[in-house]
């Protein structure tokens, strides 16, 4: 007897899942006991990229999670509900699941691995982060012997195509979000993408797996692209930096607290991560015996995606092939405890502003004192052109504590020369 899908969602990760199940010659032999047996949607008349019989599909994903003859549930319809019940219900009825859906998985995973594991079934959630790439396994087996320092990811391939297009071609921001889109990339609501609310799901999940504990997601700092200028690209380029979106997620010594954050940042251009472009992602996970590890590959997309959540499923198939009572630790989330996170004040980071002021004698001297008064050292600063009447000014700092930074910030802003402060980012 095959294996039996029920697979959640028909749309860029559903059809290319199904795809690759239905082409399955030339790759692992198990994935030819596996039946595609129900496909839930929203609607039935919509022209399907996949040829599947009348009686596969249906509107009625509740009946799927019930069928006592699915064995393994496959959630890639996304969104909270009814994805979140959907998932808890195929749980409770003894169902394994593999899902897509960071947002979910970010928000409601203590009850959702907790049902798993009252019910002896597993969720596994390649696909979730960095699409295609194999980072979840790793994290939880390949590298769990490791004590992690740092996660540092290229985790959303929407906002790098976007400000990877603008860096190379100065293309406008709406313009390239629209290709995303057309392409498959994108959210159903690509605000999630955009404000970089989709790379904070990422990354609270790897930092769990990274550092052991739950994450609580209101906690990770979370700054999107949409500030973003061609003016920054430019400047940061002069400098010797490319700006990309970073997840970070960091322990400076095992007893203190983690630093979990998603922002823009000026990356040093022979940084490993600045050459990562276009939909790629990549996912730099340093640690202690192992030293830097880099994952990189496509990070959204019917295809990349397809091959995370096949290969879950794969997983899956061999779990019911050896038909073992006994829950495999390495694929349980064991995790009860919450990580405590560190306040954004106190974060040890280097700082790019740039100001713009009226071109009076002394403004640069009036910057540099208020700075001062703050123990923040600058390593350059320059005016390098203007806006209109106004000089622009362009500063970066040492590392310096964010709450001293912030302080002085607030000093200049009262200083009659400064005009404005367009963009303040921080620098890898
Ligand atoms: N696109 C990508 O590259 C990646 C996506 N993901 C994740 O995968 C998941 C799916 O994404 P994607 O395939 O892009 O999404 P799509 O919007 O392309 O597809 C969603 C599918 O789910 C169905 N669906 C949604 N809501 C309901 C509902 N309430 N009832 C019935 N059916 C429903 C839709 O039905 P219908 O077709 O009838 O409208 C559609 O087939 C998301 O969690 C996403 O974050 C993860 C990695 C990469
Ligand atoms: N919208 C996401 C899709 C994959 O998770 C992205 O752009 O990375
Ligand atoms: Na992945």
């Amino acid at each position: 007897m095959g294996v039996k899908l029920g697979i959640l969602g028909l749309g860029t990760v559903g059809t290319g899942t199904v795809q690759l199940l239905q082409d399955s010659a030339g790759r692992h032999p198990l994935l030819q006991e596996i039946e595609i047996y129900r496909v839930g949607v929203r609607s039935l008349d919509k022209p399907r990229g996949v040829e599947l019989s009348t009686e596969v599909l249906t509107t009625d994903l509740e009946s799927i999670v019930n069928d006592p003859a699915v064995d393994i549930v496959v959630e890639v319809m996304g969104g909270l509900e009814p994805a979140r019940s959907l998932i808890l219900k195929a749980l409770s009825n003894g169902k394994h699941v593999v899902t897509a859906n960071k947002a979910a998985i970010a928000r409601f995973s203590a009850e959702i691995f907790t049902t798993a594991n009252q019910a002896g079934v597993y969720v596994m959630l390649e696909a979730a982060v960095g699409g295609g790439i194999p980072v979840i396994q790793p994290l939880k087996q390949s590298l769990s012997v490791n004590r992690i320092h740092t996660v540092t990811g290229i985790v959303n391939g929407t906002t790098n195509y976007i400000l990877t297009r603008m860096q190379t071609e100065g293309s406008n921001f709406n313009d390239v979000l629209a290709d995303a889109q057309r392409l498959g990339y994108a959210e159903a609501d690509p605000t999630a993408d955009v404000d970089g609310l989709d790379a904070a799901d990422k990354i609270a999940i790897l930092a769990s797996l990274g550092f052991g504990g739950r994450i609580n997601l209101q906690d990770v700092y979370t700054e999107g692209i949409r500030q973003v200028s061609k003016t920054d690209i430019a400047y940061a380029e002069k400098l010797g930096f490319v700006i990309k979106l970073l997840a970070i997620a960091k322990r400076d010594t095992p007893s203190s607290p983690l630093s979990v954050r998603v922002h823009p940042t000026l990356v040093p251009q022979a940084h490993p991560l600045a050459s990562i472009n276009g939909v790629y992602n990549a996912i730099l996970v340093e640690g202690e015996p192992i030293g830097q590890v880099m994952f990189f590959g496509p990070g959204a997309g019917a295809g990349a995606t397809a091959s995370a959540v096949t290969s879950d499923i794969l997983n899956l198939v061999a779990v019911l092939k050896t038909n073992t009572a006994v829950a495999n630790p390495l694929l349980t989330c064991g995790h009860q405890e919450y990580c405590q996170i560190a306040p954004m004040a106190e974060l040890i980071t280097r700082f790019y502003a740039r100001f713009l002021t009226n071109d009076q004698p002394g403004v640069i001297g009036k910057l540099g004192t208020c700075f001062g008064n703050y123990g923040v050292s600058l390593e350059s600063i320059v005016q390098t052109g203007f806006q209109g009447e106004l000089a622009e000014i362009v500063v970066v700092t040492h590392d310096v504590r964010e709450g001293n930074f912030r302080q002085a910030l607030a000093e200049i802003r009262n200083l009659s020369a400064i005009e404005s402060i367009p963009s303040l980012l921080r620098v890898l």
